[in-house]
């Protein structure tokens, strides 16, 4: 089948050359001519043939809606957009109802696999209609792993990046989880590899995964880890993930402390371990660090 693609960033980019070698025609739109096979949104819509298909591939948030307002008044009855960037399922409601507004179908889906993804396959949640879903479909086989799992209809608009949004909470927690087993590792004189001890861990045990083996791939490259600083960022969806959880009355414990975890680390020092520090002195006389 014929697709517009729209971002051809890290992940569209990959995602454009793995549904070409699955036999299907992709013309990708970026902003960066040196990227694009056309140079406007206009451009993309009228190299596709009716019904069209456009899947948009930029960041959530502001990027994305206005891809999305500029293809409602492009695109024709009948076409389709599948939202595969990682927006706010939130977000999806108001989507599919501008487009609907057109006569134009939407799809959401969340999109795993990152750099891997082009080898690999890319893990895909998506959301919609039964019929819109079928007209994508050669879309989602070519672009899922090989095997029988990998992609799922997960429900109506908004599941499939709800359930995006949820597998990053949970990508949250466990990378916390191994980052926090790691630093315990390190700081005893007992354990003397510790890179080893986890690539042990890649075999034969409960919490063996491919984060474990992008772990050991870290380690590989830089055993300590020292030529990082302690600094994580976020994109989004870990919070997302506990505004959900607080709306739905739903506790997250472990995901709420490994996003809170992220803020931590972009602290040089603490404004609150300095009121414990100051509350400590104060109760009990307990010593104070000062600067
Ligand atoms: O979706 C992803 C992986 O599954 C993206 O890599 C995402 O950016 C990761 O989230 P964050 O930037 O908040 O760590």
């Amino acid at each position: 089948m014929e697709l517009g693609l729209v971002g051809l960033g890290k992940m569209g980019g990959n995602m454009r050359e793995r549904i070409r070698r699955a036999g299907h025609t992709v013309i990708g739109y970026d902003r960066n001519p040196d990227l694009a096979d056309v140079h406007s949104l206009s451009e993309l819509v009228d190299s596709l043939q009716a019904p069209r298909v456009v899947w948009v591939m930029v960041p959530a948030g502001a990027a994305t809606q206005s891809t999305v307002d500029e293809l409602a008044e492009l695109l024709s009855p009948g076409d389709i957009v599948v939202d595969g960037g990682n927006s706010r399922w939130t977000d999806d409601e108001k989507h599919a109802e501008e487009l609907k507004a057109k006569g134009i179908g939407f799809v959401d889906c969340g999109v795993s696999g990152g750099v891997w993804g082009l080898e690999n396959g890319y893990a895909l949640m998506y959301g919609g209609d039964k019929e819109h879903v079928a007209t994508v479909q050669p879309v989602f086989d070519a672009l899922k792993p090989e095997g029988e799992f990998g992609a799922v209809h997960a429900g109506k608009v908004g599941a499939g990046h709800f359930a995006k949004m949820v597998h990053n909470g949970i990508e949250y927690a466990m990378m916390q989880a191994y980052a926090e087993g790691w630093e315990l590792l390190e700081k005893v004189d007992s354990v003397t590899d510790v890179r080893e001890v986890f690539r042990s861990w890649q075999e034969g045990t409960v919490i063996r995964s491919w984060l474990l083996d992008l772990a050991v791939n870290a380690l590989d490259e830089d055993e300590h880890l020292e030529q990082l600083r302690g600094f994580a960022q976020d994109s989004g969806e870990g919070r997302w993930t506990v505004e959900a959880a607080i709306d739905n009355a739903v506790p997250l414990p472990a995901i709420t402390a490994s996003l809170f975890a992220r803020f931590a680390s972009r602290q040089d020092d603490s404004p609150q371990m300095k009121m414990i520090a100051a509350l400590r002195n104060q109760f009990g006389g307990h010593a104070v660090e000062k600067k």
